[in-house]
């Protein structure tokens, strides 16, 4: 079952991977008018509603397969109100094809008259609340009308994100929907088909620019709304803290802090002032940080774990208590990964270990990518968190749904560009599910440098990923 909205990053990822959205319309309106002559004897009267959105651009194509029928179109609008491009030229065509059309400017103008079949193409996945005039009235009537009514994608008045019906919504006899059922569709009295519109699986399977559309900036949002991510790191190494740091603030954190020993403090601070670095005493993190730092680890919203701590045994026992004692997202890269599988925590990991770090943790790989994704599964499924596994093609699972990353290029083999993935995730976890939030991360950092690669070649160094990053994720 897909919402509104993941249909809207399937349906995008389809048009990155070369099919555009007007062929899955022509494939959708081939399916309506299949429907219709599943249910209806050619010569029947048929009166198509179509709103000025896709849901009704789907209705405008079906009337082209509909010839052998005495079919009527009504559209609730001007044409030239029409909300997207691909549903306009579908209702050129069939004015330009003399197809007979009718446009109502208002409510009082609808007329259903007495068909054998409606087909309700006003709303799909684009509404919001209770229907509104026209489609009200016309709801109406199809509702108080003796005809059979079939509604496209869902009857027009279901809410696709929660599943919810509006109080005037379509009653529908029965629905086609497509790809994928929505939610809420099995509560009704309809019948339900699922079509199949041509989607590849590999818009759902790949990470693909459609994954973008999950992020969203609210224009009237303050400082800590976007979020707030600590990053524990540091110690025998000071520049994988700081990447982290500057890619959670370059993939849109509000507010990122460093934790890490006073020992190397001041370095991390020297390179960069949007840093804010919190000191703890000593040269590398142990146990008695911990009370501390679970502290300030409980007031962010993500916390990145790993990055340039170091496995000396102190600092990984005290990477084990902080995990047992936190109770939010948390990033964990590097030497912090070795832990995961040992510890007893309630927090949600997002773990992005390398190939080599992998099989640390006790998880297997492959050469062959499907086999890679269904190891990487199980063994997220094992340790009951999110793997984001870096490789060529990296792959992202929460141990049942599973995705691959496919960006980046071989410049990126160089040291610190994990550190800046491990940032981004921290900062796409504060507004984004987990496995979201990885597998953008994931996309983002390779688009990163691909979009670097042109420049630097094999020259390119993690630093130049921060200032790209932006680009990627917020163009
Ligand atoms: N996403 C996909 O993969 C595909 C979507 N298709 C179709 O596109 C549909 C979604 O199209 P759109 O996003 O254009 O949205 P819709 O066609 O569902 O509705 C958009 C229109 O409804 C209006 N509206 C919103 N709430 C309303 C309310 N309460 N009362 C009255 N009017 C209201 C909006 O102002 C807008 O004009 C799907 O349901 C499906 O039928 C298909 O063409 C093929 C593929
Ligand atoms: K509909």
């Amino acid at each position: 079952m897909l919402t509104g909205s993941e249909m809207a990053v399937v349906d995008a990822n389809a048009e990155a991977l070369g099919v555009p959205r007007k062929q899955l319309m022509e494939s959708s309106g081939n399916a309506v008018a299949r429907a219709v002559r599943e249910r209806v004897d050619p010569g029947a009267q048929i009166t198509v509603v179509a709103g000025r959105g896709n849901n009704g651009g789907d209705a405008l194509v079906a009337a082209r397969f509909l010839d052998e029928y005495d079919c009527r179109v009504v559209l609730l609008g001007r044409p030239d109100t029409i909300t997207t491009d691909i549903a306009r030229e579908n209702w050129a065509a069939l004015e330009q094809a003399d197809y007979p059309t009718e446009q109502i400017r208002d409510s009082s103008q609808f007329d259903l008259g007495d068909p054998d079949l409606a087909v309700d193409a006003m709303l799909g996945t684009g509404i919001s609340g209770a229907l509104r005039e026209p489609a009200a009235t016309a709801a109406a009537a199809m509702n108080a009308s003796d005809a059979a009514v079939l509604s496209v994608d869902v009857p027009s008045g279901l809410d696709c994100e929660t599943g919810d019906l509006a109080e005037n919504a379509v009653e529908a006899d029965h629905v086609v929907t497509f790809h994928d059922a929505k939610p809420g569709l099995d509560a009704l009295a309809a019948s339900v088909t699922v079509a199949d519109i041509g989607i590849p699986a590999a818009a759902q399977r790949f990470v693909e620019r459609g994954d973008l559309n999950r992020l969203s900036r609210d224009p009237a949002s303050h400082k800590g709304d976007n979020g707030e991510v600590l990053v524990v790191g540091g110690g025998p190494y000071t520049g994988a803290p700081a990447l982290s740091a500057q890619a959670a603030l370059r993939a849109g954190a509000d507010l990122v802090r460093v934790a890490a020993p006073d020992g190397v403090a001041r370095e991390i601070q020297g390179y960069s002032e949007n840093l804010i670095v919190r000191a703890y005493d000593g040269e590398r993190l142990a146990p008695t940080h911990v009370d501390w730092l679970a502290d300030l680890a409980a007031d962010h919203d993500t916390l990145v774990l790993g990055p340039g701590l170091g496995g000396a045994d102190e600092t990984l026992e005290a990477v084990g208590s902080l995990l047992e004692r936190f109770e939010g997202t948390a990033v964990v890269d590097a030497d912090a990964l070795q832990v995961v599988p040992e510890v007893e925590t309630d927090a949600e990991l997002v773990c992005t270990p390398h190939q080599g770090e992998l099989l640390k943790m006790g998880g297997e790989t492959s050469n062959d990518w499907r086999e890679r994704a269904d190891l990487v599964e199980g063994f997220a499924a094992d340790i009951g968190h999110t793997l984001l596994v870096k490789g060529a093609d990296d792959v992202i699972s929460d141990g049942e749904r599973t995705r691959v990353s496919r960006t980046g290029n071989a410049g990126m083999t160089v040291g610190g560009t994990g550190d800046v993935l491990a940032g981004v995730t921290g900062a796409l976890a504060c507004v984004l599910d987990p496995r979201h939030a990885a597998a953008v991360g994931a996309y983002a950092n390779g688009a990163a440098g691909d979009a670097v690669v042109e420049e630097y070649g094999s020259g390119l160094v993690a630093t130049d990923l921060l200032s790209a990053v932006p680009g990627v994720l917020w163009d």
